[in-house]
């Protein structure tokens, strides 16, 4: 990139997606629910001058549980420590983060499910009674010595609440699970988007989007983005055609199946005569990692009604047939 232009180019410019983050709960649009309910947890806490409670969010990616974690932050007014479940392998890589935490710090832990066990076990002791114990010495001579933590609120990220054990799961004072999102909602997202970016869309084409965003803001936003590249680089204006031309060019269908979903179902449809069929068999077939099926294309492709999930497997509806252009058999 030219010096000046980076000089002149900002994240929002960028539209980096960071950089469209909301900062408040008042700004995060949707989750109405998850939104009083955290709202009430966090003037509560404010209220006792104490460190919320621990908070676990659950639910398929781009949904919101880091943007979630970063407004706890910045409600209570103290600073975020991010990390996840798969770099903390050990019981001391959680120690180090743990100990370094200031009074009232947020602990983000995104994909905790994914934690090493023996470090899940000293979760456990951190967030009851803001302390742990660490072994010191080796073998015969190893002793455990408790060590005083700062009182912390942690707020833990997961796309599948199942894995976690219920000795964690208990041990947070609030969960929050998080839905798709309406279109309607999506649409008040890329608007505010859009309005960040300076990128003017017509009210049918940030429609269009949000239609075609699989529930998911994190997907609204990076398709408005590339509408605004398409607008740019064919010098048009946000419209319907220019928004349909875009999305047409990313693989976006109809009902916004990327290419992935597309190929799950057809999967379904076709070599397994529209099933029911297992997820590592069907993971296999489209060389996927069967997490990636079923914490992604899954839960859309349901909440789409083009799949179901049976005790015997995966089946296609009457809708996912026809959405492949068949009919069922
Ligand atoms: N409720 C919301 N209102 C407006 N924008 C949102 C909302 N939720 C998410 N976003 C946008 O989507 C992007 C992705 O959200 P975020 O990173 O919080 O998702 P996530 O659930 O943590 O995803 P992952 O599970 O992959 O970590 C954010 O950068 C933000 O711009």
């Amino acid at each position: 990139m030219s010096d000046e232009l980076s000089a002149q180019a900002t994240p929002t410019d960028q539209g980096y997606e960071g950089a469209l983050r909301p900062a408040t709960l008042d700004e995060f649009v949707g989750q109405a629910k998850v939104r009083k309910q955290m709202g009430l947890l966090l003037n509560a806490a404010a209220m006792r001058n104490h460190t919320p409670d621990h908070i676990l969010l659950a639910g398929p990616p781009g949904l919101g549980k880091t943007t979630l974690s970063m407004i706890v932050a910045a409600e209570v007014g103290k600073p975020l420590h991010q990390t996840s479940g798969p770099a903390i392998q050990h019981a001391g890589d959680l120690a180090a983060v743990l100990s370094a935490l200031t009074p009232g710090e947020v602990l983000f832990i995104d994909e905790i499910h994914r934690m090493a066990r023996s470090a899940e076990e000293m979760l456990y002791l951190a967030m009851e009674d803001f302390k742990v114990d660490i072994m010191v010495g080796k073998g015969a001579g190893a002793t455990s010595v408790p060590l005083e933590l700062a009182p912390f609120t942690l707020v833990g990220a997961t796309t599948r609440a199942g894995l976690l054990p219920n000795p964690l799961r208990d041990r947070f004072g609030f969960t929050a699970h998080l839905e798709f999102y309406s279109d309607d909602e999506l649409t008040s997202v890329v608007t505010r988007a859009s309005g960040l970016l300076g990128f003017e869309v017509s009210e049918t084409g940030l429609e269009e989007i949000a239609r075609r965003s699989r529930g998911t803001p994190r997907i609204a936003n990076r398709l408005l983005r590339r509408v605004r590249d398409y607008s740019l680089v064919h010098d048009t204006p946000g419209d319907t055609a220019a928004v349909r031309a875009a999305l047409a060019l990313y693989d976006v269908d109809d009902h916004g199946l990327d290419r992935l979903d597309r190929e799950v179902l057809r999967a379904v449809v076709e070599r397994f005569e529209g099933g029911p069929v297992g997820l590592s068999t069907l993971a296999v077939s489209v060389g996927e990692e069967a997490e990636t099926i079923e914490a992604v294309v899954e839960p859309f492709l349901v909440r789409a009604g083009l799949l179901t999930r049976t005790p015997r497997g995966r089946v296609a509806t009457r809708l996912g047939w026809e959405h492949i252009g068949l009919r069922p058999v």
